[in-house]
């Protein structure tokens, strides 16, 4: 059985966004640009974004409140007619499963887990295009049907419901369904924290971005309101040039937000400054800016996961420091900076000695926790110009800049000598390594010298191994 709780959270989301629902409603008609017209339809992103949210669950508030309002509405627009109220039932329907039915397979696609984000937001603009066009034709119907309109006048009307429903849905629903989400469920909040995360930067700088935003729009409509030509309403399309600044460089939380400020600022000033005969042109604007903003929020996230994939392609995931090719790479960079300077570099190739048999004993995880505790233990030695990597299996890499033969030599005993002094508990045994150290010769690229230092090495192996071994930079290994 339902608790009380349940129950009572139940009411309280089915009242809230009723309560909604009319309020927005009540600011759509405040803003008509002609009869039964607006510039973009709020209460239809209420709709889209609660049932994309909640499923079925926000149904019976939206059907509800749909079927209150059309009630007042017939009360309001066709008093001296006998319009049976359950008439309203009609667009009420209209309204809330054609919205239902995009909204449920929006949800079913993305529970599949199948899309990613940018072909969430595809899928959601296609949806949002059916649904709304389902709804305003449905709708347009229904009202014929109850005897309201003429049939001419429902093909009048459809179009211009549409697009007003749908540019509502692009610029306003994705910020409320992160905002719903917010005070309610906080199952997007779980489940994609990358969605709600802050920007990358401050909040003023936000602020800064939206603002230019909003003064590039002011100053474009002020402009069309003293010229009044139709060439001068196009100003507003530079509009996309901060709005995708905004977006390159901010959450998705913040894009949403900016988005949906920016379309009611389009639709305030366009009532405000009398540019209805301009409307289509706003309306216009709205759709293309809010359908260039979604897609850019995807770049964003692109670069984050781009950023993740170079750190773990260049980090040894067992023990966290380089991976081959990250010090491959870094260390050509430091090589190449020393050959120009004249800096001397050392490289050494370190393995640990008869590590098989750890493995054999005491079986792959010991094996692979006496690496990982070799790796800190040196780590924690080197400065912070040098680099420590991991070639592959036992074998690991150091190099070492500003460093001589004999400095490097010094620096590996310690090294050695500390792997030595280390108590792995588990392992129950010492656990030694063998190091080659070759300084770079002029101009030597990492492969020579690499090939250098692991000759080098295997010579400490030959010799009786836990011990070092160097090569001056006019020595062969082979000497
Ligand atoms: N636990 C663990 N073992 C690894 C890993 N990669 C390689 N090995 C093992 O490390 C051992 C490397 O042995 P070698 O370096 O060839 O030989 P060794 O026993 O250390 O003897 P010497 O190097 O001659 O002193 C092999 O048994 C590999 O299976 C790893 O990621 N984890």
């Amino acid at each position: 059985m339902p608790s009380v709780g349940r129950i009572s959270s139940q009411l309280g989301l089915q009242l809230a966004l009723m309560l909604a629902w009319i309020l927005l409603y009540q600011s759509a008609e405040l803003l008509e640009y002609s009869p039964h017209a607006s510039l973009w339809y709020p209460p239809a992103a209420l709709s889209f974004a609660a049932l994309t949210l909640f499923g079925l669950r926000a149904f019976p508030a939206l059907l509800l409140v749909c079927f209150l309002v059309s009630v007042s509405h017939f009360q309001r627009f066709h008093p001296a007619e006998q319009i049976p109220y359950a008439a309203a039932i009609l667009p009420a329907m209209a309204h809330s499963l054609s919205y239902l039915l995009g909204a449920l397979l929006l949800r079913i696609l993305i529970q599949s887990g199948r899309v990613n984000y940018s072909g969430t937001l595809v899928a959601y603009l296609i949806l949002a295009a059916i649904a709304a066009l389902l709804a305003a034709y449905s709708g347009a119907w229904s009202l014929q049907l109850a005897g309201l309109i003429t049939q001419s006048e429902r093909l009048a009307i459809w179009l211009g419901w549409w697009i007003g429903d749908l540019v509502a849905i692009l610029s306003l629903s994705p910020f409320l369904v992160l905002l719903l989400d917010r005070f309610t469920s906080k199952t997007i909040a779980a489940q994609a924290p990358w969605l709600l995360q802050h920007g990358h930067g401050p909040r003023h700088s936000f602020l800064l971005k939206l603002v230019l935003c909003l003064l590039l729009l002011t100053f474009s409509m002020l402009l069309a309101h003293q010229v009044r030509a139709q060439e001068i309403t196009f100003l507003i399309l530079f509009l996309s040039l901060p709005a995708m600044w905004l977006v390159y460089t901010e959450s998705i939380w913040r894009s949403f937000s900016g988005l949906a400020v920016i379309s009611l600022a389009i639709v305030l000033l366009t009532a405000l400054l009398e540019l209805d005969s301009y409307a289509a042109i706003y309306q216009f604007t709205i759709a293309m800016i809010a359908v260039a903003m979604l897609y850019g929020t995807a770049v964003p996230l692109l670069q984050n996961t781009n950023q993740q994939l170079q750190r773990s392609l260049h980090t040894d995931p067992l023990t966290g420091v380089l991976s081959r090719q990250g010090f491959i790479e870094q260390a050509n960079l430091l090589l190449g900076r020393a050959g120009r300077r004249k800096d001397k570099v050392c490289l050494a190739v370190l393995d640990l000695d008869h590590f098989k048999q750890v493995n054999d004993l005491l079986g792959h995880q010991i094996g692979d926790e006496v690496l990982q505790q070799v790796c800190q233990t040196l780590q924690r030695q080197l400065r912070q110009q040098d680099l420590l990597g991991r070639f592959g299996g036992d074998e690991l890499m150091l190099l070492l800049p500003d460093t001589d033969t004999r400095e490097a030599s010094k620096i590996c005993e310690r090294l050695r000598l500390s792997i030595e002094q280390l108590h792995i508990a588990a392992a129950g045994q010492q656990v030694t390594a063998s190091f080659g150290i070759c300084e770079q010769q002029s101009d030597e690229s990492f492969n020579q010298l690499f090939a250098r230092a692991d000759k080098t090495l295997m010579q400490a192996k030959q010799r009786g191994r836990n011990r070092i071994e160097t090569i001056l930079a006019d020595q062969s290994a082979t000497d």
